[in-house]
């Protein structure tokens, strides 16, 4: 199996990039939706939540306010740290899981769509990194329009990362999104390319095929022995 991380600063265009790749028939494990799914009501997350930021930070009908968290732990470094300590091990293996049911399922190449891939160390999982860039006047400009938010609060958001420059440097694949949407379809088509090249002795044993090639090998050679001796 080949896993490809997807990684790039806060509204550099993950998740557009995200929606080539699925268009193309490879299966994204989004982060943020398992991020998401951690801090529904009532489970282990929202607990360890609730527990260390109050119940200040809930709606009337018990769900996290994520307005509310995301303003607090944006302007806030340590907060933000903490609130990232708790959900850390949930959001782990959530993505653990949704890598094995795609294992599974029989998916050779799958991508991995980690805000904080580097940030939070999941980049020692991946095998070739794409870190999706853009200039930072373009970001800023973006995440205001699509989230409608201030000057100010976009700049928290920005800056509770690493600096996007930084991710570039250790990416194997830059997309430079900064041009247009049919530029960005362009350069894909190279990136989807280099990404679905056949896989290599290494991938294939880790994929449910190569499992089952191994388990077959392992099956004839007892029998082998078992005759032999
Ligand atoms: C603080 C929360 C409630 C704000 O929710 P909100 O709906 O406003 O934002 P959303 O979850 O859609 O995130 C939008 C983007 O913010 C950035 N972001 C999210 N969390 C963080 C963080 N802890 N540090 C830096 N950037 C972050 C990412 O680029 C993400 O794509 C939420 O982001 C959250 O629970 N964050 C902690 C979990 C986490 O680390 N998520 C990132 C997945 S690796
Ligand atoms: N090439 C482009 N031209 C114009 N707008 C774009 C382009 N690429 C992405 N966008 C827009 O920029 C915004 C941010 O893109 P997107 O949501 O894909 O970023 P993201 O990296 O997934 O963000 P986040 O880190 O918050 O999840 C969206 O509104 C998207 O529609």
């Amino acid at each position: 199996m080949r896993i490809v991380g997807l990684t790039g600063g806060i509204a550099s265009g993950k998740s557009t990039v995200s929606n080539l790749f699925k268009l193309h028939g490879i299966p994204v494990v989004d982060a943020d939706l398992v991020a998401r799914d951690v801090l529904k009501i009532g489970t282990g997350g929202w607990k360890k939540v609730v527990a260390a930021f109050g119940e200040d930070i809930l709606l009337d009908n018990g769900e996290v306010d994520r307005a509310k968290l995301g303003h607090v732990v944006f302007s806030d470094p340590d907060k933000r740290q903490l609130l990232n300590r708790l959900l850390a091990p949930y959001i782990s293996s959530g993505i653990f899981w949704e890598i094995l049911k795609l294992w599974m399922k029989g998916y050779k190449i799958i991508v991995l769509d980690i805000p904080l891939l580097f940030e939070a160390k999941m980049d020692k999982w991946t095998k070739r990194i794409i870190v999706v860039w853009v200039d930072p006047e373009t970001q800023l400009q973006r995440l205001m329009e699509r989230d409608r938010t201030s000057v100010e609060e976009a700049k928290n958001r920005i800056q509770a990362q690493m600096p996007l420059n930084l991710k570039k440097t250790k990416a194997d694949i830059v997309i430079d999104n900064t041009g247009s949407r049919e530029e960005l379809n362009e350069h894909f088509q190279r990136v989807l390319t280099h990404v679905s090249k056949p896989l290599t002795w290494s991938e294939f044993a880790l994929s449910r095929q190569g499992a089952f090639v191994a388990s077959i090998l392992i099956f004839v050679g007892v029998i082998i022995c078992r005759k032999t001796l």
